[in-house]
């Protein structure tokens, strides 16, 4: 399957011009993949974006990417496992414009059998996955009570069943799936709305440094649909959820995937 094409030309536009003017939005690992996507479509919409990730200068080309467009983007460098410097940046965007939407999308894994995960390999794991996202969710917290916002986290398919060579990761996610469940809940009187977001396989740039090509088609022929998960489909559903359209959708999680949940499971391939 050597001709498998990853990213065919696919227009995942529903929503309209203008939509997101005056709101504010932070997002994580926003210099690239998924992340960059989910920028380039909400400033699109006409949305402020806040970005952070290490990386300056793939923040630098992301930004270059949103000139001409309806919105804006502004960012710093930060490392969100460093947990005093990413509170700190958090309230200096929520400070300047507050935070409608926080996109928590910054993450990553090695695969690994459980086995050979280390302690500090799983705490990396867990950091970065887990305990970063809590901070910067309880960081935004006064800002999207204020105006009554909304949280969009990038899981993993499969979250809920488990994936071989990922155990670190999708306990993370799972995790992470919790606390999303729990603060709907505790956080619905404040009209704030929390999602998890699951994509299947995106080949990205990050996923791509993972994971060599021909373990890539793999995942993508363990897809039951056969076709990879694009960046503009989640950054879509991103946009959706946080639209008036998503106005009930809250505690959920959304796995974009082409069933790859259901299927004979890409948590068989991984772990090869
Ligand atoms: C089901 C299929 C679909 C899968 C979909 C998922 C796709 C994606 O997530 S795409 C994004 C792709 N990019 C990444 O995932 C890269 C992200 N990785 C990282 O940022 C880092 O590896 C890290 C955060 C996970 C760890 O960073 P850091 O704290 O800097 O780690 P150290 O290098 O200091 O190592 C700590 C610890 O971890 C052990 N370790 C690292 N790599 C591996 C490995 N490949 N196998 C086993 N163990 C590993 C390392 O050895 C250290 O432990 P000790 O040796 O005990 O000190
Ligand atoms: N690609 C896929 O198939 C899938 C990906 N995902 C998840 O989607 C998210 C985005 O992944 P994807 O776009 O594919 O891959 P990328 O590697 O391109 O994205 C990861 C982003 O997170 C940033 N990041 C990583 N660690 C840190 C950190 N400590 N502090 C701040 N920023 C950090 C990176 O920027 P920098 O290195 O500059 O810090 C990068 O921009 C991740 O959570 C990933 O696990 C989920 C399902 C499938």
């Amino acid at each position: 399957m050597s001709s498998t094409s990853f990213n065919d030309p696919y227009d995942a536009s529903v929503l309209r011009d203008g939509l997101f003017a005056d709101r504010s939005a932070f997002v994580s690992g926003a210099g690239s993949g998924i992340g960059r996507a989910i920028v380039l479509r909400l400033v699109q919409l006409g949305m402020h974006v806040f970005g952070t990730g290490r990386r300056a200068e793939m923040l630098e080309e992301t930004a270059n990417l949103t000139k001409d467009m309806a919105g804006a983007f502004t960012y710093k460098p930060c490392n969100v496992r460093e947990t005093d410097a990413i509170e700190a940046l958090v309230r200096e965007a929520g400070e300047s414009r507050g935070i409608d939407l926080l996109v928590n999308n910054a993450g990553g894994q090695f695969f690994a059998p459980a086995a050979e995960i280390s302690r500090r390999g799983w705490d990396a794991v867990i950091d970065l996955n887990l305990n970063a996202v809590f901070t910067v969710t309880k960081a935004a917290y006064p800002y999207l009570r204020t105006s009554r916002g909304s949280v969009a986290s990038i899981s993993l398919s499969g979250v809920d069943r488990g994936s071989m060579g990922l155990a670190h990761s999708i306990a993370a996610r799972a995790g992470v799936l919790g606390m999303t469940r729990s603060l709907a809940l505790e956080w619905a009187k404040d009209g704030i709305r929390l999602n998890c977001i699951a994509p299947g396989t995106v080949v990205t740039e990050g996923l791509a440094g993972e994971a060599a090509r021909p373990m890539l088609e793999r995942l993508v022929e363990a897809t039951p649909m056969g076709i990879p998960t694009s960046v503009e489909e989640v950054a879509e559903l991103v946009a959706y959820l946080a639209s008036p359209a998503g106005r009930l959708m809250t505690g959920q999680l959304i796995q974009i995937d082409g069933a790859a949940h259901l299927g004979p499971g890409l948590h068989m391939i991984a772990a090869e």
